[in-house]
């Protein structure tokens, strides 16, 4: 039985356009359409499909061409395409569902020599949101970037394939220590222990482990749904980060100054002594070194460090205890307790703070003071700008994919109308989130 069927020829020079490629069985020598892709002209005819033999093109028979040679002939013809084809017999029905997901990792087929078609493959950085429209290949999917500016879909490798490349890249690298992924539950036990005992007076950060396991190479597409949330329940947690100076401590203090009554941070916790002044549970809740260890063994803190000789902690309590008054919470972290927020409980929104270019920086800031790790605090100088710019460019070529928000703390004023402006959207606006957030699946 044959299907004669008729295409334009309009850019075949380019197969992804063209929206299909050929393969060719390696025992008859037969060429069969080996994919179909989404949106593109092949599709849109809904004349060719995934297995249907080619046997001519243009009335030339096309037996024996290796697929090469039948791509240049479809190249060098002009006006209607005529293809001659023995339509499959099963054909799968379609009954792909769509998928949203953020990806974890970086991609470029233009660096995969494995993917079938390098021209019909869609490169996609950490963070980029990705619609995956077909998964009916096991190791190359389909899928459209977010917003979508092309009706045509490109191949992405599955999750699975992209683990096995990943895996391979990181048994290729050469050890290093510090490009580690979050450390696991009993690594981070090590660690706790370890600053500890030291009692170390520079600072140093450690977090909780959410025990959810995460990093490109568990999980190099993130699903994630759109979410708003409702007016009635409790307000998503706003977490800060940014790079050490950059001001994400001064936005948050403004931000709660604007308008005390919505916005409140969440009270450490710290080993260290009251001031006359202080009042626990005010400033800090003033706890001593044994309740601290207690809390940090037990995995109450969401990330907790070394200052001056002396502990500091945000506790999940802490920031629930916020949550539940109906304020939003609003909080700085380090990156590395991105992880720990991320949760289906406090749904943080993360805003990233990234300082302007070093001359800005410098007219900026010249009447700010950094915190050192040496108990003064002192003017800004050359190098902790380019200090800043360098811990800024680290902080997002590891956590981008995190980042709901991004802001440049220029002007003190502008940004925080901008900040502002961000919490708002996380808190009344729609927002792309992970999942599991929303149908739970090894949180409970
Ligand atoms: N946009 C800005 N313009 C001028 N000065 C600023 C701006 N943002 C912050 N500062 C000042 O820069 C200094 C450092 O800010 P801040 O203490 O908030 O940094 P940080 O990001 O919390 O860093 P660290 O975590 O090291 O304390 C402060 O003196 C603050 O007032």
């Amino acid at each position: 039985k044959l299907t004669v069927c008729t295409l334009t020829s309009q850019s075949l020079h380019h197969l992804k356009s063209k929206g299909a490629t050929i393969k060719r069985n390696g025992i008859t020598g037969e060429i069969f359409v080996a994919r179909v892709i989404h949106g593109g002209l092949a599709d849109r005819s809904g004349l060719l499909h995934a297995g249907d033999r080619i046997t001519e093109v243009n009335g030339y028979s096309v037996d024996g061409l290796e697929p090469e040679q039948v791509i240049e002939r479809l190249a060098r013809s002009q006006g209607t395409l005529m293809f001659k084809v023995v339509p499959i017999t099963d054909r799968p029905v379609n009954n792909q569902t769509i998928l949203y997901v953020r990806a974890m990792a970086d991609y470029s087929p233009q660096q995969d020599p494995a993917i079938p078609c390098a021209e019909a493959g869609m490169d996609f950085r950490k963070g980029d949101l990705l619609e995956i429209v077909d998964q009916s290949d096991t190791l190359w999917w389909q899928a459209k970037k977010l917003p979508s500016t092309s009706a045509c879909a490109g191949l992405i490798p599955s999750t699975n394939l992209l683990r096995r490349k990943q895996k391979e890249f990181w048994w290729s690298q050469p050890y290093q220590p510090h490009t580690c992924i979050i450390p696991c539950e009993s690594e981070a036990v090590g660690m706790t222990r370890d600053s500890l005992s030291t009692g170390s007076s520079q600072q140093s950060f450690h977090t909780r482990c959410s025990g959810s396991g995460y990093g490109a190479l568990n999980n190099p597409y993130e699903e994630v749904v759109r979410y708003q949330r409702n007016p009635q329940d409790k307000h998503r947690l706003v977490a800060l980060v940014g790079p050490s100076g950059v001001g994400v401590n001064e936005l948050r203090r403004r931000l709660i100054e604007i308008n005390p009554v919505t916005f409140q941070g969440a009270v450490a916790h710290t080993t260290r002594a009251a001031r006359s002044y202080e009042e626990s549970g005010k400033e800090y809740h003033f706890i001593n070194r044994e309740l601290f260890e207690n809390m940090v063994y037990s995995n109450r803190f969401l990330e907790y460090g070394a200052y001056k000789g002396h502990f500091y902690g945000t506790s999940l309590d802490a920031v629930k205890d916020v949550l539940n008054s109906g304020r939003i919470c609003v909080i700085d972290i380090e990156p590395h307790a991105i992880q720990s927020v991320r949760t289906h409980e406090l749904k943080a929104y993360i805003i990233y703070v990234k300082p302007p270019t070093a001359e800005r920086m410098k007219e900026t800031r010249k009447d700010a003071q950094i915190t050192t790790n040496y108990y003064v605090n002192r003017p800004f100088k050359e190098e902790d700008f380019q200090e800043m710019e360098e811990a800024a460019r680290k902080m997002e070529s590891q956590y981008c994919q995190f980042f709901d928000s991004v802001m440049v703390n220029d002007g003190l004023q502008d940004s925080c109308v901008q900040l502002l402006r961000a919490v708002r959207r996380a808190q009344d606006e729609p927002q792309w989130v992970p999942a599991n957030w929303i149908r739970p699946t090894e949180e409970f």
